[in-house]
């Protein structure tokens, strides 16, 4: 690796716009089979994402994954989308269990357009026979295998069979891998995207440390495919979760997937709570973010989200987080 940093010390370099209005720009991406008007995805995490707000990106023409926490409402759940109409994605792990659970929707001819492996450290034999069980039973579902930090990891998932892998190793806001265990891509999540990236021969999915829209635009210049992002997500009205109050301020709660408050026990814990302030509706922050990225392709002098790919950069250490804020 030539050199390491992160979404905080890039800079992407401007060109000529061709449009007259950044409203010209189209953020939609291809993704598996179909079409969808981000390349973001909130988080597979029990306080990001529930059966209503699935249903609601679903409708909108936004990707989803749904997460496991629940795996006995998986079923319905699926049923639940198709006869909507709408696409299902879900999240499985790699328990013995979960073989069962594959069997079962097989056996049901149940199969989700999407699903994700969703373990800690994905570049495990684990996972490998996970992805040849769903694609042995569930040939037509499109899978995504993660969590990985390493070209060699990513060559492995997808001649295992992944359709897509997730990057991202402990960069998370309520991480707490790389203190826990002294291991992950915590600090240079953009660097092992780019490493991860160039080994690729499918889609990648950035997932974790996005803290700006503008990291959003970092992810695709570096390599991704899909963003995925908790913290943005957290917070909202429709988010998962009761509201606090504290001093008269509004707040949700975010915590990680490997928490002691959604493990249930202390045991192997790499993950934390916060409470993140109340961010007002959803569907606001999905409309900021189109924006924010359209804007982002007129910068790369461009119509479409390919444009961003071509850019150059400079890595300018810390140049956005000097006192800069959004608001
Ligand atoms: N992206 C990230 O940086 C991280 C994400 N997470 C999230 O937390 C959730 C829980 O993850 P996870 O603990 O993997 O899920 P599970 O608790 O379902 O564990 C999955 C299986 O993998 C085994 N396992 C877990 N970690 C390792 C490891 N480091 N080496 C070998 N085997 C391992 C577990 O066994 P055993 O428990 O006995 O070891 C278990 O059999 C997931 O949603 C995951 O995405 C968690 C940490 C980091
Ligand atoms: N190390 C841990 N990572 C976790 C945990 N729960 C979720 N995650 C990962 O974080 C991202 C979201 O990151 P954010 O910076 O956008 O908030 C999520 O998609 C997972 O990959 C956890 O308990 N420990």
């Amino acid at each position: 690796m030539d050199s390491v940093f992160d979404y905080e010390d890039i800079q992407l370099i401007p060109a000529k716009s061709v449009v007259n209005s950044r409203s010209e720009c189209d953020t939609t991406v291809a993704f598996g089979n179909r079409t969808f008007k981000l390349p973001v995805v909130p988080a597979n995490m029990q306080t990001i994402i529930d059966d209503k707000i699935a249903i609601f990106l679903a409708e909108k023409g936004y990707f989803y994954i749904m997460h496991r926490f629940e795996p006995e409402k998986r079923l319905n759940f699926i049923k639940d989308m198709q006869s909507r109409g709408l696409f299902a994605s879900i999240s499985v792990g790699v328990k013995e269990e979960e073989y069962r659970f594959i069997e079962q929707l097989a056996e049901e001819q149940l199969s989700p357009e999407y699903i994700t492996i969703d373990i800690a450290h994905g570049h495990s034999n684990a996972v490998i026979k996970m992805i040849q069980h769903i694609k042995q039973y569930l040939p037509q579902s499109f899978v995504i295998a993660g969590n990985v930090g390493t070209p060699e990891a990513v060559r492995e998932l997808e001649r295992a069979g992944a359709d897509a892998t997730k990057v991202g190793i402990g960069p998370g806001k309520v991480c707490i891998t790389k203190i826990k265990t002294g291991f992950g891509t915590g600090g240079w999540q953009l660097a092992a995207l780019r490493w991860c990236a160039k080994a690729a021969s499918k889609p990648i999915i950035a997932d974790g440390g996005i803290r700006t829209h503008g990291d959003i635009a970092k992810s695709i210049r570096f390599g991704a495919c899909m963003v995925m992002i908790g913290s943005l997500f957290a917070g909202h009205e429709e988010s998962p979760g009761e509201t606090i109050e504290r001093d008269g301020k509004l707040y949700k709660e975010y915590f990680g997937s490997a928490s002691e408050y959604q493990k249930g026990e202390r045991k192997n814990v790499e993950g934390k709570k916060m409470l993140v302030e109340h961010k007002g509706s959803l569907i606001d922050t999905l409309v900021e973010m189109e924006q924010d990225l359209q804007s982002s392709i007129s910068y790369a002098g461009g119509k479409e989200l390919d444009a961003i790919r071509h850019v150059d950069y400079v890595i300018v250490k810390n140049s956005i987080f000097n006192g800069d804020k959004v608001y």
